[in-house]
Order: C-alpha cells, then sequence, then structure tokens
C-alpha cells in the first residue's frame, strides 16, 4: 500500500492540478479578456454561463442534504446565501442577470435558461449529479477549482473594463464579490479536505474529483466556442444571434 502524501505535498499535487487544467487556461478566455470576442459571443458566454450560476445553489443544497453534521452544514450555507441573496445581499444571481442587461440580453430569456448549450447543460448537470451521488470527500474536492478563480477574476475584470463598452462596476460587480465572497469557502474547502484525505487512496479519489471539475469547466468553452466562434456551428434549439435582446437593444 502507497502511503499518504504528507498535507503539504498533497496540497502541491492539487494545486498542479489547477495550473495544468484550470479554465483560464481556454482560448476562449484569452481571446474574451482580451477583448477579441464579438459582442455576440460574449452573450453567448453569458447565457451559458448563467446556467452554470443557476445550478451552483442547487449543487450545494444537494451536498448539504447529505450532510449531517451540523457544524459542516453552517459552514456550507453561506454558499447558497451568496448565489441566492439574503435580504441585505441582492446574491449572484441577481447580480448576473445584471451583467446580462448590460452585454444587452433580456433578463428573462437569460433566466429561463432556452438557448442554453447542450453541452453546457450536460456538463454542469453532471457537476450536481457528482455532488449528489459521490463522497463528501469528492464533492468537496471538486469545488476546489475555486482556488483557481480568484485570479481568473481579477484578470476579467481588468479585461472588460479595458476592452468593451458594456463594462462597468455595475455590470461587473458579480466578479468583484466573488473575490470577496470565494477566499472564506475556499479557505474552508481546502482545509477540510486535507484534514479528511488521509489515505493515499482518498487522496487520488479527492485529485481525481479536481480533475473532473477541470473537465465539467473546460468543455463549457469547447461548446462555446465551437458554437460561437469556430466553426460556428450552433446546435438545434441553441441561443442564436438576435434572439432574446433586452428591449431596445441592438442586435450586434
Ligand atoms: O469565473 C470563473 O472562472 C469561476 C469558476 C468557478 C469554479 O472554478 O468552479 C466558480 C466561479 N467562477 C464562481 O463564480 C462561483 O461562484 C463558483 C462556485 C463554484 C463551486 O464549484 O461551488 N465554482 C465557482
Amino acid at each position: 500500500m502507497t502511503d499518504a502524501l504528507s498535507r503539504a505535498d498533497f496540497e502541491a499535487r492539487l494545486r498542479r492540478i489547477g495550473a495544468e487544467r484550470y479554465h483560464d487556461l481556454h482560448p476562449f478566455h484569452h481571446r474574451l479578456h482580451g477583448g477579441d470576442c464579438s459582442p455576440d459571443e460574449v452573450r453567448a458566454w453569458v447565457i451559458n454561463r448563467y446556467y452554470y450560476q443557476h445550478s451552483i445553489p442547487m449543487k450545494d443544497a444537494a451536498f448539504m442534504s447529505r450532510v449531517e453534521d451540523p457544524d459542516l452544514r453552517r459552514a456550507w450555507r453561506s454558499r447558497i446565501e451568496d448565489h441566492d441573496g439574503t435580504e441585505t445581499n441582492e446574491g449572484g444571481i441577481r447580480r448576473w442577470l445584471r451583467l446580462a442587461e448590460a452585454v444587452g440580453l433580456d433578463r428573462d430569456y437569460v433566466a429561463s435558461c432556452e438557448g442554453v448549450l447542450p453541452a453546457t447543460r450536460f456538463a454542469v448537470d453532471a457537476y450536481v449529479r457528482f455532488v449528489r451521488d459521490k463522497s463528501l470527500l469528492e464533492a468537496v474536492a471538486a469545488s476546489l477549482t475555486e482556488l483557481f478563480a480568484p485570479k481568473i477574476h481579477a484578470s476579467r475584470i481588468e479585461g472588460l473594463l479595458q476592452n468593451y463598452a458594456f463594462a462597468d462596476d455595475a455590470a461587473l460587480s458579480y466578479f468583484r464579490n466573488r473575490l470577496k465572497e470565494a477566499p472564506k469557502d475556499v479557505a474552508f474547502g481546502l482545509a477540510w479536505v486535507l484534514d479528511h484525505a488521509d489515505t493515499a487512496e482518498k487522496q487520488d479519489h479527492a485529485a481525481r474529483a479536481l480533475i473532473f471539475k477541470t473537465d465539467v469547466l473546460w468543455s463549457q468553452l469547447d461548446a462555446l466556442w465551437g458554437a460561437y466562434v469556430d466553426p460556428a456551428r450552433i446546435p438545434p434549439g441553441a441561443w442564436r444571434p438576435g434572439e432574446g435582446l433586452a428591449p431596445g437593444a441592438e442586435a450586434a
């Protein structure tokens, strides 16, 4: 039997997965942040990424429904509030819809999730199912892609502000808020995984869960690229440029 890695070495193994596989490396993000996306490519990204946003609280509720330890549930439940909002916090889902309006989309159209690419649905639904069906350790490990998210959020804010007329503080408030919210989640999640992955076998399971999650993120961008960039082959039923525009917004 192989020995478990030390905490530090196991954390380094997890971080290496991010360095090699996180979706900040995907060409769609380079195109988006570098100002090379057309207005319709940005709209397609906003529509599809909304499906991820709308599913994250369901994923976290699925997780919590399986947790017997009240302390773990207490630590986890702010994730749902961060997205769904509270009396004093607008919440990430409404902030994302503000971004949708800023890029000229009708918020009800985006919230309906009509027009989402089939591959986006498959990938995101697979994540929700993974969290429902796998061990709690694998579910928490899968959330650790968020270790790598602050960097991409910061470069997205900078890139969008620099390159797109729609971008301002209100439109991008989703990302600024995540910069404040995500660190507490990942600090907790990482410590929990390091504490609980105390055998080589559990470490392998956790690492594989993180790899699975990087695939969930990567395949959404592959789907966007194939449908709207090259070869620009939009699957039946998916959003077509000109659809779902906000009243008064112009087709690009
Ligand atoms: O913009 C991004 O690149 C990005 C990535 C991720 C991620 O790594 O899963 C999340 C988010 N954003 C995000 O905003 C968010 O709320 C979030 C929750 C989770 C999760 O798995 O529980 N990931 C992410």
